[in-house]
């Protein structure tokens, strides 16, 4: 078993999944972005964003000019793949009251990307947490308030990590500053790939 954090509600099991789950698990992201390639997001102001995205499940979260929202499809017009069993027995593992998840968001971080400050809040029960699932290089994640503002913390998430947010936490707003590029051998380019699992309707 693997060590949990709690820091403000944010449940940081350290190491859940080892090298070689971590490999199994890389091999099986890219069969998914095969089928649903990654595309860089524009936010509905009209920015790039620094990560790319993909999705697996019913739905998957996407932006552009039109705003941000949950969508049956890709960019491209096709159906999302399903998610990957081994991505739903980590779910069933730290979530089990949970309902199934409808949505695996790959965020696909390269060098200098980021993920700004925010509340994950466009899902219709809060009462469902998300999961995310951490792969590849660390990550500097920042951890604050259910309001804006106010004191944060922040943690390094390294590859293997699992965060349940979820009660208390689920509405507290969080982000990543920056990756460490290079800190980790699991993807031979570098990067970092993080997985959200998310309850939408
Ligand atoms: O990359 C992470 O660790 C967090 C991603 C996230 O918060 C999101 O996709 O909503
Ligand atoms: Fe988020």
């Amino acid at each position: 078993m693997s060590d949990i954090l709690d820091i403000r509600g944010f449940r940081i099991h350290r190491g859940f999944l080892d090298r070689p789950a971590q490999e199994s698990l890389v091999a099986t992201l890219r069969e998914v972005l095969r089928a649903a390639p990654l595309v860089q997001p524009v936010t509905p102001r009209g920015r790039p964003m620094s990560v790319r995205m993909s999705a697996a499940g019913r739905f998957g979260w996407i932006t552009d000019r039109n705003g941000y929202r949950y969508s049956e499809t890709h960019p491209d017009g096709m159906a999302w793949p399903p998610i990957p069993d081994e991505v739903l027995a980590i779910w069933d593992t730290v979530a089990p009251e949970a309902r199934a998840p409808e949505c695996c968001l790959i965020n696909w971080y390269g060098e200098g990307a980021r993920m700004g400050l925010h509340q994950d809040r466009d899902e219709g029960d809060f009462t469902q947490p998300v999961v995310s699932v951490s792969l590849g290089d660390e990550g500097l994640f920042r951890m604050g308030n259910e309001e804006r503002g106010g004191k944060t913390e922040s943690l390094w998430l390294r590859s293997g990590d699992v965060v349940v947010m979820g009660g208390e936490a689920r509405l507290r707003h969080h982000g990543v500053d920056r990756i460490r590029f290079g800190s980790s051998t699991l993807l031979p380019q570098g990067g970092r790939i993080n997985l959200t699992l998310r309850v939408v309707t």
